[in-house]
């Protein structure tokens, strides 16, 4: 028969126990340690790691009080805090044992005890050891993963006035539970705003998950939300838990909620207000404890005077308002999130530290950004790129001019077929931030044929 490779203390003051366990023990695990004396835990855990420790509860000769159970129990968990122990104790002692499982110990056995049992119950309790080392793994990866994903959207810039009341917001509404809805235009910053909340708040150590309501179609969206039971639908190949669950102890961050039907709306205000979900295909209700941040680009307000929004669901959502005015309103950042996005990009591309004259930030505080900082984002990338010299220039910006005033069309000047095409794609491109399947759309191409006249043009 083979053994199990487990390794396995056992630590009681009688011999006969000792010598009993150990001989019947050997034949089932691969290494099987014994120590009379508890005084000599700490001195042997030191060097060496057990899957599974036994402990007496009583050491002292006519002892029956457990304490000394109870302090061992505590140094084990001390020196290693994912030890599997299980208490050896009397007839007598089990309610001593039930609390001795309360202060952490993993299970108990009773003297004189059944060996199938004994083996039975180590057998069973090294999985817990697994199972803890597992989750252990699993929680500093989920670290590792939530700094990967902070990174990409990094700080938070902004030197205006209305840039810093949003962040005196922030730092409020962190410290609490609030519900907070956040307004504003595509690329304003919105999700970058609900991450520095999270990041801020008590929740920053669990995940924080966004779900793009406007991306999810209205078939998916239970599924997706609340998760689902293997063969409850004819994809459902396993179990699968749901965003909201999946951000259990974290934050959702359900984007453009303003996109919502009326009927999914109703759907989300029952789970908002029970703080339950039902998986499809089950009747079990699961607790949920998510912090909820919406955002939405739509008139809300408007839409509830339309019956277009649940007003019940606005009023769950909306405990905390932040408004993100649009980057032409505050225009005091532009230069700040130039130099922000110089940093990352010449990083980036391994080139050195470009900058920026004053003329290019006046240009550039002329131009109405209607992607918002998205838009600047994708232009100062593109400068990088695409300039030869270390100090951007306004034309590296390719910013249209029609809207930067009016008085003036570039495009009048231009006669060549082939320029026309140029400058419209890339003003195309510019009013969607960027964006290049939205383009396409406008431009009524394909993503691919878009794709090509970029590359034709030198976009
Ligand atoms: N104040 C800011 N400081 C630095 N970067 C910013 C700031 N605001 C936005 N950004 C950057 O601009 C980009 C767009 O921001 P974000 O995705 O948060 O906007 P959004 O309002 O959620 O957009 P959408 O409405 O399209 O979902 C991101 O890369 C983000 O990091």
């Amino acid at each position: 028969m083979s053994k199990i490779d487990a390794k396995i203390l056992i630590v009681d003051d009688d011999q006969d126990v000792l010598l009993a366990a150990r001989l019947f023990l050997k034949q089932h695990f691969n290494i099987i340690h014994t120590e009379k004396n508890p005084e000599n835990i700490p001195a042997i855990m030191k060097n060496e790691s057990y899957d599974l420790i036994l402990l007496d509860m009583n050491f002292s000769r006519d002892a029956t009080s457990g304490k000394e159970g109870f302090h061992w129990l505590n140094k084990i968990i001390e020196i290693d805090p994912l030890a599997v122990v299980i208490f050896i104790t009397g007839y007598g002692d089990i309610e001593l044992a039930v609390q001795g499982i309360k202060e952490g110990a993993t299970n108990f056995i009773l003297k004189p005890w059944d060996n199938k049992k004994l083996l039975a119950t180590i057998t069973a309790n090294l999985k817990v050891r697994h199972n803890k080392e597992e989750i252990e793994d699993l929680k500093s990866k989920q670290k590792v993963l939530i700094a990967n994903q902070d990174q990409a959207y990094g700080n938070l810039i902004g030197q205006s006035p209305a840039m810093q009341k949003v962040m005196a917001t922030v730092e409020k509404v962190a410290k609490t539970e609030a519900n907070v809805l956040i307004l504003g235009e595509n690329g304003t910053g919105k999700e970058l705003i609900a991450r520095a909340i999270h990041k801020a708040s008590s929740r920053r150590d669990e995940v924080f998950i966004s779900v793009d309501l406007g991306a999810i179609s209205e078939t998916l969206f239970e599924s997706e939300l609340f998760g689902f039971k293997k063969g409850a639908f004819t994809d459902a190949k396993e179990d699968r838990a749901g965003r909201f669950e999946a951000a259990n102890k974290g934050t959702v961050f359900l984007d453009e909620i303003g996109n919502l039907s009326f009927n999914l709306q109703s759907k989300l205000l029952s789970v908002l207000q029970n703080r339950k979900v039902v998986r499809l295909g089950t009747n079990r209700e699961i607790p949920i404890d998510v912090r909820l941040i919406c955002a939405t680009n739509m008139p809300l307000y408007q839409m509830v005077n339309e019956n277009k929004f649940r007003q019940d669901l606005l009023y769950r959502i909306n405990t905390v308002e932040i408004l993100l005015p649009p980057l032409r309103e505050r225009l005091e950042d532009i230069q700040q999130l130039v130099e922000h996005f110089l940093v990352i990009y010449c990083k980036k591309y391994k080139m050195p530290l470009k900058r920026i004259n004053p003329t290019t930030i006046r240009r550039l505080e002329k131009h109405s950004w209607p992607g918002n900082i998205r838009e600047l984002q994708h232009a100062v990338e593109r400068a990088v790129i695409l300039s030869e010299s270390n100090i951007l220039q306004p034309q590296d910006f390719f910013l249209s001019q029609i809207e930067d005033g009016g008085q003036s069309d570039e495009s009048d000047d231009i006669t060549n077929l082939e320029e026309r095409e140029k400058l419209l794609i890339r003003r195309v491109i510019d009013k969607h931030g960027g964006n290049i399947s939205k383009a396409a759309k406008e431009l009524g191409l394909t993503r691919a044929s878009l794709y090509r006249r970029i590359e034709k043009h030198g976009l």
